[in-house]
């Protein structure tokens, strides 16, 4: 099976979603824990997602398009979060680097579609 998705990026960091009514964030996947969160590309259809895994169970705690026009906000230089039609996501990164690592790969998907 050839797979049409590529891993574009691979970085640790702990999942959040926003609770919009209790207007508080909360940990995806009800699990304070690491997720694996990866950047794919469609090479077919040039489309990319962000693709997040628990580390302990593999649950998947984060599946949202990347669509043109998509706003990334770096909130602080280890918290950066974005909406989609659904929810606001927010990556709590280990450190810096880790940021701006996904931030470079998300901006480089958002330039390409
Ligand atoms: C207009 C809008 O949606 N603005 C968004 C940010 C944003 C801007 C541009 C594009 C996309 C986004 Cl998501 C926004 O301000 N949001 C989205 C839902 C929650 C929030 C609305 C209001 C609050 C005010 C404080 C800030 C926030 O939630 N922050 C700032 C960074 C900080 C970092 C970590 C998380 C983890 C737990 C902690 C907390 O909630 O106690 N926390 C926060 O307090 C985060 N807030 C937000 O991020």
């Amino acid at each position: 099976y050839i797979s049409m998705e590529h891993p574009v990026c691979n970085i640790t960091a702990s999942v959040m979603i926003y609770d919009n009514p209790e207007k508080k964030w909360v940990h995806a996947g009800n699990s304070n824990s690491l997720s694996r969160v990866q950047i794919y590309h469609h090479t077919q259809n040039n489309s990319y997602r962000v693709v997040g895994r628990l580390k302990a169970d593999q649950t998947v705690v984060i599946n949202s398009a990347i669509l043109k026009g998509l706003k990334y906000n770096q909130a602080t230089p280890t918290f950066h979060q974005w909406r989609d039609s659904r929810q606001v996501y927010g990556l709590n990164f280990q450190s810096e680097e880790d940021a701006q690592s996904f931030a470079s790969a998300m901006m480089s998907a958002l330039e390409s579609l």
